[in-house]
């Protein structure tokens, strides 16, 4: 099971200093992701969506409201919950290996189950033959490979992906979500996405969540079937571009009414 579900969340940030005041990044937001479900969040920047994936991954206490993963209340981090960040934050002292092999140590992991499980996920996002190179001998999208690996490794019910593919370049970015959309496939994992970019949440999603000045806006079915196919067709098809059409349409709705 990987079901996830923020429950009526609201999270404020109120800074200090000479000229303190107080941002709401989000307000009562709910929503739910099915078990196996891809999810992404999207809105223009500021909106809260790194908010509402730190507040799910527990890297952010939410000021009212909470998160269930599997009708279970958490609190802070957990091995149910994998974070994949936009700029992969590998330890740069460690290879490739050793960096997947990090959160399964955290997990108590040893010897050589430790060392065949980083490897299996290694090959996974197809770096087997990198597993000695360090962070800065690595490609951007190699390194973001890596932030997938580790993430998946620890093999969490849910993965939270900030913004993943967001600094990479055009090609490698597409091959990413080609890889992406393949091991969701293989793996059943429950995903929640953050992009800016509609062509990646089309392509990814079963559902678009749009948000807006930290509200939820409308959450848009994408009724494309899977596997997504040649993705160059389904990108150019009628249907992608009336789902895309849709979700523009939600990010440029009139603002939510603050109560
Ligand atoms: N630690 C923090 N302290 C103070 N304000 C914060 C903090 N984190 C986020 N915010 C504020 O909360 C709001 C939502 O930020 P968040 O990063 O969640 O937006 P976002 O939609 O992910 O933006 P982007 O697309 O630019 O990454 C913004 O106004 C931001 O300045």
């Amino acid at each position: 099971m990987g079901e996830v579900s923020l429950v009526d969340v609201s999270k404020q940030f109120t800074s200090r200093g000479s000229n303190p005041h107080t941002v709401f990044a989000l307000r009562r937001v709910s929503f739910t992701i099915r078990d196996g479900e891809v999810a992404v969040l999207i809105g223009p920047s500021g909106c809260g969506k790194t908010t509402a994936l730190r507040v799910a991954m527990g890297l952010e206490q939410a000021s009212h409201g909470h998160v269930m993963v599997d009708g279970r209340e958490v609190h802070g981090c957990g091995h149910d919950r994998g974070m994949v960040f936009q700029h992969a934050e590998l330890l740069p002292w460690l290879t490739a290996l050793q960096n997947v092999a990090f959160g399964l140590e955290m997990k108590g992991m040893r010897g050589a189950a430790l060392h065949d499980t980083a490897m299996r996920y290694l090959e996974l996002v197809g770096l087997k033959d990198s597993w000695n190179r360090r962070p800065h001998q690595l490609s951007g999208g190699m390194r973001q490979r890596v932030g997938i690996a580790r993430a998946l490794a620890i093999d969490p019910k849910v993965l939270l992906m900030d913004e993943p593919f967001g600094a990479l370049d055009a090609q490698t970015r597409e091959s990413l979500q080609v890889e992406l959309l393949d091991i969701q496939a293989r793996t059943g994992k429950t995903i929640l996405f953050v992009t800016h970019d509609l062509d990646e949440a089309v392509l990814l999603a079963d559902r678009v969540v749009v948000m807006r000045d930290g509200e939820l806006q409308e959450i848009v079915d994408v009724a494309l079937p899977r596997p997504r196919g040649d993705i160059g067709a389904l990108r150019s098809s009628p249907e992608f571009g009336a789902i895309r059409y849709r979700i523009w349409q939600a990010l440029h709705q009139a603002p939510a009414v603050v109560h």
